[in-house]
């Protein structure tokens, strides 16, 4: 079965910046986490794929139909949430759901009042009055109304309390319970990637270094922890990316039980994607 979001080659060329050959995709009934530094390109690559900047190559497939310029009827099957409130500071959730129910075919008015009543929001009450983490849940609340396939979030849990994080990535889990339903979201907060995404993308300087599963970043990868003199022995085949801290060496490794059967004596650490991220973004990387 053809994955719900094929990206292939994306690339977008600013005067200092170039998303590079961007490919991967997001399958069905899976949340893909979009990782890395500020500047990496994650809001770059999520604007290519809605169409919402000129591509400078690339495509980008929804149910293995290319998403195109003239297909735009295909945008009513993603809901987005961008950081940052896109409606009138004027508006309230009601003035919205009627705005809403005439833009989308498939606008569901009882899904939208259950969501404005599961984040405890006001239907009658002026936007500008809502809290950044209020907005943040209405913008969820309009993108999970009109029946989307895939939902793209980009920094969607940020200004949101652990106990609200903890409710909304509730809701992603239950959306992609339908096999036919995907989502692909960008984060900083990588516990909650760690909590709720099968699969993690990692992008750097534009490029994509990995895109692999979760569970295999949370429980194959290690990080060996050592001196220099220690260092010296490894064999450096079996180095992803290292770091020098003061005395000691962070040592990235795709296989921590294999490393450790190799290397007896030294320390070594689960990894969580903080420490992969860091060890590629800050580290050197040998392979
Ligand atoms: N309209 C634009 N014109 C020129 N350069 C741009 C434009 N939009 C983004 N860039 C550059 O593209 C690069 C990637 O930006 P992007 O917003 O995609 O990064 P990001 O990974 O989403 O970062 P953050 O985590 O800080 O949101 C940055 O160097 C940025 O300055």
């Amino acid at each position: 079965m053809e994955p719900i979001l094929q990206v292939e080659n994306l690339t977008k060329q600013y005067p200092d910046f170039t998303l590079d050959h961007i490919s991967f995709s997001v399958p069905r009934g899976t949340i893909v986490g979009l990782i890395g530094e500020n500047g990496a390109g994650k809001s770059t690559t999520l604007k290519g794929i809605l169409d919402l900047i000129r591509k400078d190559d690339g495509t980008v497939r929804l149910f293995g139909e290319e998403l195109t310029e003239d297909r735009k009827d295909m945008k009513e099957d993603i809901g987005v949430v961008f950081d940052g409130i896109h409606f009138h500071e004027s508006l309230t959730p009601a003035k919205i759901e009627k705005i809403s129910a005439a833009a989308y075919k498939k606008w569901n008015t009882q899904t939208y009042h259950d969501y404005l009543k599961q984040f405890a929001l006001p239907a009658d009450k002026e936007i500008k009055t809502f809290s950044k983490g209020m907005k943040m849940k209405l913008s969820i609340a309009a993108a999970l109304s009109h029946d989307p396939k895939l939902l793209i979030l980009d920094e969607a849990t940020s200004g949101l309390d652990p106990v609200m994080r903890d409710d909304i990535l509730d809701v992603f889990l239950d959306f992609v319970q339908d096999e036919n339903h995907s989502i692909l979201m960008s984060s900083h907060i990588t516990t909650d990637l760690e909590k709720v995404a099968d699969y993690i993308a990692f992008l750097h300087n534009g490029k994509i270094i990995f895109d692999k599963e979760k569970d295999e970043l949370i429980y194959r990868y290690g990080i060996i922890r050592c001196s220099s003199s220690q260092f010296e022995k490894l064999d450096k085949e079996d180095i992803l990316a290292c770091r020098k801290k003061d005395y000691q060496w962070d040592i990235l490794v795709a296989d921590r039980e294999k490393a450790a059967r190799r290397y007896k004596d030294f320390v070594i650490d689960n990894a969580t994607i903080d420490d992969i991220l860091l060890l590629y973004v800050k580290g050197d990387v040998l392979s």
